[in-house]
């Protein structure tokens, strides 16, 4: 007999390449500094999982916590230049502690820091992707940690999830299996009595009502709400995503009913249609009139400056811009074509051929152009 979908784990046991999100918070000692025993015990697991042939790359936060001993801290700095001096310490701790773990199985590792800014920029994402790509070649296991040490307040993910997700894009991963100190997706805070794990989402805006405000562990930053945008993210690029403890991730490579499966929303896309939808952070809004939303969401043509009505933020050229709705809702994202100081005059200006002809106007060049946007 089928399993129902609520319980059928298979995707997460029968992946080839898998991307597995390892949080602070399953990494560290109650009283602080890296916990060595449950480090070896995940590089013990994904080791085994890497010598079966699966191709495994691990994201893995824990650096600052782990930086938080040698620096003396007994609490989680909460400034960014203390972070991100912890971090510095911390991550040659917590590369030597894997690189240590995963050579007793005669594992490789690789260490690989990505700031958002390396997400936002197509080159250098490219150029991420290569790199995961000729390690997993190389059956090295890529550790994945956001670069803290020059990340800004403004442009940082801040904890490892929605990393993790555009990590499953740029390596178009079968799964991603992001493990917590929680053991699922909880219908309120597991703190809190009579609640329970909820073991299957279909869509994330299905479970937009549950509570996932409450802080978390000590060390960990994104709480559940990251999980979930990250869940979303990838479920959207038809990744199946499993939430569930570190402890229980034997279990769930032998697909038994543990933690939170969130099934795929949206099939696999071209890698260039993936970043622009999901790795690239907006320069700016360009509102459309109904006709153009119909031209560009319907028909799937260029964005002329006819439809526009209305232009927010600074963007240049080669930027990328959301297409707004008239009610403001988002409908596509796209490369702009136009500086907004040059846009502006030409908001929704119309001219027709004969006008063009008479003031030998050339054409104007789209706002977006077809290639370069991509319907939300
Ligand atoms: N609805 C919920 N279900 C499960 N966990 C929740 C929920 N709301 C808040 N949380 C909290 O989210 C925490 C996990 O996030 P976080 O501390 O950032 O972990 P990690 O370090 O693994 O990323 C859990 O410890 C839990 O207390
Ligand atoms: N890059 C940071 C991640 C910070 C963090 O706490 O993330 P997470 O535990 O995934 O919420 C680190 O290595 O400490």
């Amino acid at each position: 007999m089928a399993k129902s979908p609520s319980l059928d784990r298979s995707v997460v046991r029968d992946a080839r390449r898998l991307v597995v999100k390892v949080g602070s918070s399953s990494l560290t000692a109650p009283q602080g500094g890296l916990d060595g025993f449950r480090l070896q015990a995940l590089a013990t697991t994904l080791a085994k999982r890497a010598l079966d042939g699966v191709e495994v790359v691990l994201v893995s936060s824990g650096a600052i916590a782990a930086g938080m001993g040698p620096l003396g801290l007994t609490r989680r700095p909460k400034d960014l230049a203390t972070q991100q001096a912890a971090a510095s310490a911390g991550q040659g701790v917590l590369m030597t502690a894997y690189t240590n773990a995963f050579t007793m199985h005669g594992v490789k590792v690789g260490q690989v820091l990505l700031t958002a800014d390396d997400m936002h920029r197509r080159s250098h994402y490219v150029n991420a992707s290569r790199t995961l790509e000729r390690l997993l070649e190389l059956e090295v296991v890529p550790i994945v940690n956001e670069n803290d040490t020059v990340a800004t307040d403004e442009i940082r993910f801040g904890d490892n999830d929605r990393l993790a997700a555009l990590v499953a894009h740029l390596v178009n991963a079968d799964a991603l299996l992001l493990l917590s100190d929680v053991d699922g997706l909880y219908d309120g805070h597991p703190s809190s009595a009579g609640t329970r794990r909820i073991p299957h989402v279909r869509t994330v805006e299905e479970v937009a009502h549950v509570d996932v405000s409450g802080g978390g562990s000590q060390l960990g930053t994104g709480g559940m709400a990251t999980k979930l945008t990250a869940a979303q993210m990838a479920t959207a690029e038809g990744i199946s995503v499993l939430l569930t403890s570190a402890d229980q991730m034997t279990a769930a490579f032998s697909g038994d009913d543990v933690g939170t499966l969130f099934t795929p929303t949206g099939v696999k896309s071209p890698a260039r249609r993936r970043w622009l939808a999901h790795a690239t952070s907006a320069a700016g809004r360009i509102v459309l009139d109904d006709g153009a939303v119909e031209a560009v969401v319907r028909r799937r043509t260029s964005l002329l400056p006819v439809g526009v009505t209305r232009i927010e933020g600074r963007f240049t050229a080669g930027d990328t811009v959301e297409l707004c709705a008239p009610d403001g809702h988002v409908v596509a994202r796209g490369l702009v074509g136009y500086d907004a100081a040059e846009l502006r005059p030409l908001v929704g200006r119309r001219l027709d051929r004969a006008a063009r002809l008479r003031t030998e106007a050339p054409a104007p060049r789209p706002v977006v152009r077809r290639d370069d946007l991509v319907v939300l």
